[in-house]
């Protein structure tokens, strides 16, 4: 099928700058010109005798891209389609948005609906159509399951559901014993087209959880996953693939002195930030353990992370 894209290591992390409000670059980001895995931060350190001059101190960071503010959704989805393509090839991909409130998780993921600012999830998936379609004419049967749920103050809410009832189902996580990972009563949607998995999205979308915060008008107070579980059949050459992509729109980590939360919104953002610090420690010990040798990173499943804004 398509080229392998995990061989050169399977966790990846880019950086998107969001423009400011009117476009333009932070004051205190430097990008250079001549390097796009390169990012400075500028932090001004005060005096602490008020004696001596205020001194600016550089931070430099490198990620495996980094996204300036002119950088469209496009350019963005290039770097993520071969993951995606990946999917298809039997191997697990998932891809996280990750960064502080307002710094543009959502509209990196699911964008506006205008094809220009489309996001990454409608992109993956209108991608991930035509290729099956493609590999059809080679023999390949694709079926493909979508679910969508998110985690909000740390209990698991179906974003598809359609029921009337105000007390809605109650879900687990279960392993199965192929190391599985299943959710109870939550829908899984068979689709077989583009158009039906963007019904589902504009679904979920109106039943996630969202408030107005002091540093974002449409704040998501959850984490929100979409999940295609993919599984491909070659009668001919006698050949199974199974995977799923996973696409992660995290709710944003939060200062509590610059989003002034409280009440519902202060409890909220203690979730966020503990389950974001968890993720933290998940993804560091899992970047420990990646193999180093390519055969031996060719035979693990891939998994992918970007990052949407500085924080
Ligand atoms: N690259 C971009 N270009 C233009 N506008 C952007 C860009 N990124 C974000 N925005 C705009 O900035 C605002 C905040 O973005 P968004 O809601 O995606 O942030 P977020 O990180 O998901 O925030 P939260 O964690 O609070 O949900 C939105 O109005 C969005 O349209």
């Amino acid at each position: 099928m398509s080229e392998n894209y995990f061989i050169s290591g399977n966790i990846r992390v880019f950086c998107r700058v969001r423009p400011l409000v009117g476009g333009g670059l932070p004051k205190h980001v430097q990008l250079a010109t001549s390097d796009n895995k390169a990012i400075t931060l500028a932090k001004t350190e005060e005096s602490h005798t008020g004696k001596t001059a205020d001194t600016q101190k550089n931070y430099n960071f490198s990620f495996d891209r980094v996204f300036g503010p002119r950088a469209s959704q496009q350019e963005v989805f290039e770097e993520i389609s071969l993951l995606v393509q990946s999917a298809l090839d039997g191997y697990n991909v998932c891809c996280f948005a990750y960064g502080q409130t307002g710094s543009g998780k959502t509209y990196t993921m699911e964008g506006d609906e205008v094809d220009e600012t489309r996001g990454v999830i409608p992109r993956a998936v209108q991608q991930i159509f035509k290729a099956a379609g493609k590999l059809g004419e080679q023999g390949w049967e694709f079926t493909f399951t979508a679910s969508f749920v998110e985690i909000y103050n740390e209990t698991l809410r179906d974003l598809l559901y359609t029921g009337k009832s105000s007390k809605r189902p109650e879900h687990e996580i279960r392993k199965t014993t192929s190391n599985e990972v299943t959710i109870t009563n939550l829908t899984y949607e068979r689709v077989s087209n583009e158009d039906q998995v963007l019904g589902l999205i504009a679904l979920a979308n109106q039943n996630r959880s969202t408030a107005q915060t002091a540093q974002n008008d449409r704040s998501s107070r959850s984490h929100s996953v979409f999940q295609l579980d993919i599984e491909g059949v070659n009668a001919g050459r006698d050949v199974k693939c199974k995977s799923t992509l996973c696409l992660v729109d995290l709710a944003g980590s939060e200062r509590m002195v610059k989003s002034q939360s409280q009440g519902d919104r202060f409890k909220e953002m203690t979730a966020i930030n503990g389950s974001l610090s968890n993720l933290g420690i998940v993804i560091a010990a899992l970047g420990l353990d990646e193999p180093t040798g390519p055969a031996a990173l060719r035979s693990v499943r891939g998994r992918t992370v970007t990052g949407s804004g500085v924080n």
